[in-house]
This record gives C-alpha cells, structure tokens and sequence, in this order.
C-alpha cells in the first residue's frame, strides 16, 4: 500500500465511525503516481459514495500530512490487480475437467429484490447485494450482511441467489444455515466423506451462508470453513454471509476469520423507520390481494416496531381476522385484531426500563436521568431517554415529562427536536440511537 495512504487511512479510521470506515474508506486501493494519488473504487456505487461523502475528509487527512507538495486526490473506479494484469501475462486457462453437475438449490423463490421494500435502514445492503448479484466473485468478496432479527438478512440472500440463476440458470448456487453446514461436517466426519464434504462446498460458484455467528465456539467447524472460504475466494467464486452482528463482534470466532469477513463489503441493515414499515405493509397486503388503507398501515407501523417479521405476523393477523368475520379492515378493526398483543409490547417497552437500558449504556446512575444535573455527560442520555419514551410508548408529552423527575412537556419537546437533529448530523449519536432502538425492541 501507498505510504501516505497508509498514514491516511490509519487516521480515517480513527475518525470515522468503524461502519463507514469498513463500507467505504478500507475498499479503496491507493496508487501514488508524481503529484497524484489516486484512488481506485471497486465500481460506481462505492466511487460515487466517496466522492459525494468523503473526499473533504480524505483531502483535509492528506493535506495534513506535511508533504513538500500536497498531492491531489484522482478518485476513478479500478483496482491494482486490474491495472497489474495489463502488464503481466494474462491468467492460465482454467483446466478443463468433465463436465460439472448442477446440483439442486435450496433457494426460496419467494425472496427476491423485486419484492424487497427499500428505505434508509436497508438501502445499502440493497444495492450491494444487488451487485454481488450482477458481478458475481467479482465485487465484493465476502458480501457479509448485518443487523438484528427479522430484518430481512435471508430475503436479501435468497434474492442474491435468485437473481444469479435469473441470469444463469446453469449456476451452482449452495443456501444453508450455519447449523447445517455444521451438523453436514460432523455426518461426514462420523462417515469418513470430509473429502467428498470439502469437495462439495469448494465448488459452488456461489455459497450462501445464513447466520454465521453460529460458528461460534465450534473449532473444528470454523477451521473447515476458513479452508473451504479461502478457496472460494481464491477462485473467484462468491461468498455471501449474514450475522446478527458485526464481525468483531462475533465472541468464539477464530481471529483470522474475523478479519477475513470484512475483507469484502460489510453491510449493515438497521431496524426500518416508521415510513418503510408502512411500505412494507403496504405492499404484503397487495401481494395477498388486500388494498390496506394508509390510515390502518400507519397504526400498524406506529405499533409494531420490533422487526418486519413481527410486522408481517400483525398484518397476517389483521387480514386472517378481516376474512374469518368477513368485516371491512377499517382502524377500529385493525385495533381491535391487534389488542393483546399492542398491550403484550406496551408492557414490555415502559419508560422504566428505557430509563433502565440507557442508564446501563451510557454506564450512567438511572437516578441522575431523573435529577437537575446538567453536565453533558447526563443531559444527551436523558435527552435520548425522553425521545425514546416518546417514540416507543403511548404516553404524552406531559406524561414523560412527569416521569422524568417532574419536568416541563416542553422540555421533552425540546429533546425530542435536539435527538432528531442530532441522528442527521453526527453520525456516531446516530449509532448510539440505533443501538438502543434495537436492544430496546427486542
Ligand atoms: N425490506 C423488506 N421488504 C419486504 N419484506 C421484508 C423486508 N425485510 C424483511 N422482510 C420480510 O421480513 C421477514 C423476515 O426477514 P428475514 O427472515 O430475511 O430476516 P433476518 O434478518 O434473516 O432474520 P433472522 O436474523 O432472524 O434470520 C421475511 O418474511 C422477509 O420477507
């Protein structure tokens, strides 16, 4: 690597938040030619990004550097080994060998992009599954999709398959969960096939592996697996995993794989905000031939906001309801479907236990949420604390403000406000919300 992009990068990532750095700023290859450095994107999406997002920050760290000249920054989509193998001799031919079989896929039809909802939360694990889709083994090598239950991590994985057979139908794809390739290499392992299992794996043009944190702890497994990834990707084929959490995260998994999972793209899928959660409604009540009216998909969404899972279950209940008692879907009725299980979540999510979980996150007292101190350190948890209450319970303004040690409505008013500017503007507060949003509704 470049020296100055060495020196660059070391101080991106000490600025950026690891998501961004990890998405945006560790795919680009730097060559330093006289007064230019150059950085090549893996495609378009990535190029445009940068520029768009990046390129002040990365020309402000450049120019910090105290060279005799400052180079300017050339951002243009490429990568080293492209530009190397125009001067070497081009790759031997792939060996010819009997003809491959096809073997049958799991894939479920049913997911595919045409039918996944995008908003903000799920736009960039969209878009990059979609590539990895277009360019198989080509672009991002491993494609690795994160975020919590019920998010739609698999729909996008079997959407990546589907799309690869759309285009060629003759394409090896292998979908399983990680339990499974497990529990295949143990039957192999007590029937003396590891051969036969190795060689099976290590052939697919494209192995998709669901819920990855799974691996954790189980040694032999992680071993088989690095061996079995590492050729795939050697050879160009495509590799995409999904795990309920970033891949330093994963307790019990080998280090080396750890850093191998985000050598291609990590991704992250957030919990959905209110107007995707309507969409999504929206548009699985049409695929069930139901028109749903705004007013009743907006209740629903306001509601139901731990996953799209639990989303999907209201509505199915809703609709399953709507045709036993054969009465229009009108707000009463939808209300009605849903109350026990609209009270189920109002007991579980109380302002209580929000003060509780962000007091324990910001490794604060819960007493001082409720007291007059107004250091920093206390004013943004208790600030988040009200917004929170207002998002995720029924309560008002007056009544938060009640709870929070006898506060003014306008003072949560005033938090509410200073949280939604801050989720626009600081990308690290903007973790630290979601965050909480996700232990909160799970
Ligand atoms: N953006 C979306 N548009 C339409 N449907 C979605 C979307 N996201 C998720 N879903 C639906 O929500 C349900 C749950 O999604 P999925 O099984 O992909 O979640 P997951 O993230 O893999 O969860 P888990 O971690 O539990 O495996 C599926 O029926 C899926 O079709």
């Amino acid at each position: 690597m470049s020296m100055l992009w060495s020196h660059c990068i070391s101080k991106l990532e000490g600025e950026l938040p690891p998501q961004q750095f990890n998405t945006w700023i560790r795919p680009l290859q730097a060559v330093e030619e006289g007064s230019e450095l150059r950085l090549l994107a893996p495609n378009r999406f990535v190029l445009d990004w940068v520029k768009q997002h990046f390129i002040g920050k990365i020309e402000e760290v450049v120019s910090e550097q105290n060279l005799a000249s400052i180079p300017s920054v050339v951002l243009e989509i490429g990568s080293r080994s492209a530009e190397a193998a125009q001067v070497r001799p081009a790759n031997p031919p792939k060996k010819v060998g009997p003809a491959r079989k096809q073997v049958p896929n799991n894939l479920n039809s049913a997911f595919t992009f045409g039918n996944f909802v995008e908003g903000k939360s799920n736009q960039l694990a969209k878009a990059a599954s979609l590539q990895v889709a277009q360019s198989v083994g080509r672009t991002y090598n491993p494609l690795f999709i994160y975020g919590g239950v019920g998010l739609g991590k698999t729909h996008l994985m079997h959407a990546i398959g589907n799309e690869i057979l759309r285009g060629n139908p003759a394409a090896n794809i292998v979908y399983l969960h990680s339990e499974r390739f497990v529990s295949d290499m143990v039957k192999a392992l007590q029937h003396n096939a590891i051969n036969a299992f190795k060689e099976f794996y290590r052939t697919v043009d494209a192995l998709l592996i669901d819920d990855i944190q799974f691996f954790a702890g189980k040694e032999r497994s992680q071993e088989e697996f690095f061996h079995t990834f590492n050729t795939l990707l050697e050879n160009k084929h495509q590799v995409v995993l999904t795990c309920d959490r970033y891949p330093k995260e994963i307790k019990g998994l080998e280090e080396r794989l750890k850093s191998r999972f985000g050598w291609g793209l990590p991704v992250a899928i957030e919990p959905p905000d209110l107007e995707t959660r309507v969409a999504i409604l929206m548009s699985k009540a049409q695929q069930s031939g139901t028109d749903l009216s705004p007013e009743v998909a907006f209740f629903i969404g306001k509601r139901i906001r731990s996953n799209i899972r639990e989303l999907e279950g209201a509505l199915r209940r809703v609709l399953a309801n709507a045709q036993f008692t054969g009465r229009p879907i009108t707000l009463e009725f939808a209300k009605e479907a849903l109350r026990d299980l609209i009270a189920l979540q109002d007991r579980m999510i109380n302002v209580e236990n929000i003060q509780k979980t962000v007091a324990e996150y910001f490794k604060i007292r819960q007493a001082d949420l409720l007291s007059n101190k107004r250091t920093r350190s206390l004013t943004r948890p208790r600030q988040i604390a009200m917004a929170l209450s207002k998002e995720l319970t029924s309560h008002s303004l007056p009544e938060i403000g009640q709870m929070f040690g006898g506060r003014d409505h306008t003072t949560v008013l005033h938090a509410c406000r200073k949280v939604q500017e801050l989720k626009e503007s600081d990308a690290r507060f903007m973790e630290d919300f979601s965050n909480l949003l996700r232990i909160l509704s799970n």
